[in-house]
């Protein structure tokens, strides 16, 4: 967790594997923001409970509370500490730049996470059989991946669109570590990734984020 501190604390609700709290929690750590960690056990079915409906009629993780504000989604969360918290800004100024960003983080949050969540997994697992979850989940990641691969080649510096950490960062570093963790997906295919993937690894705020370091992890 960050050291610096700006306004009340904030609490963060979490499930260490989540990429898609994973992506929250990379954001707070580049503003340098304290928060609570409220782990919510998605194997359990935590996410079900009727306290944490009140919170997110979803279902899902992450929930950001920031005292009477309670947000839930990752994209919106983020871009509420944007605006809110506007040092170490997350965005470029280049609008281009900025569609880059966002382009790449929808890639992520809405082509690839979704086909491939818990609940949707274990759908298929239940209804087409257990050996279907993995095949469909890595072939929703390689067509993501593809297409993001594409889409970075003329932007990518150090980082996806440049030589700064911004959104479409916060948004690939939890997918390909699910990739390579998760999804067995063989990375020689998508060299622009591979390279960050492992640029992402060198980054406190983004080392800090990683699911092995959570509370609520289980090695
Ligand atoms: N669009 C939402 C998606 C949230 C989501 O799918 N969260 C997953 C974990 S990454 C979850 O809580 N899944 C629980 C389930 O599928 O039951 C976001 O970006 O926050």
């Amino acid at each position: 967790m960050a050291s610096a501190s700006v306004g009340k604390e904030l609490t963060l609700y979490s499930y260490w594997r989540s990429s898609c709290s994973h992506r929250v929690r990379i954001a707070l750590n580049l503003k340098g923001l304290k928060y609570e960690y409220k782990p919510v056990n998605l194997l359990k079915g935590e996410q079900s409970r009727p306290e944490f409906l009140q919170l997110n009629p979803v279902g899902c993780v992450p929930v950001l509370v920031d005292d009477h504000v309670v947000l839930y989604d990752s994209f919106a969360i983020i871009m509420y500490l944007e605006d809110k918290y506007p040092h170490n800004p997350l965005l470029p100024h280049d609008i281009y730049k900025r569609a880059i960003n966002f382009q790449a983080a929808s890639v992520v949050s809405s082509t690839i996470q979704p086909l491939h969540n818990l609940s949707l997994l274990n759908y298929i697992g239940e209804k087409v059989g257990p050996d279907e979850k993995l095949p469909w989940a890595q072939s929703i990641i390689r067509r993501g991946f593809k297409a993001l691969e594409k889409l970075l080649k003329d932007h990518t510096g150090r980082y996806a669109t440049g030589d700064e950490v911004f959104l479409a960062d916060i948004f690939l570093a939890p997918q390909l570590h699910a990739a390579f963790k998760r999804f067995n997906i063989h990375m020689n295919e998508f060299p622009i990734l591979a390279r960050l993937h492992e640029t992402y690894n060198e980054i406190p705020a983004f080392q800090e984020a990683l699911p092995e370091n959570q509370p609520d992890a289980v090695h």
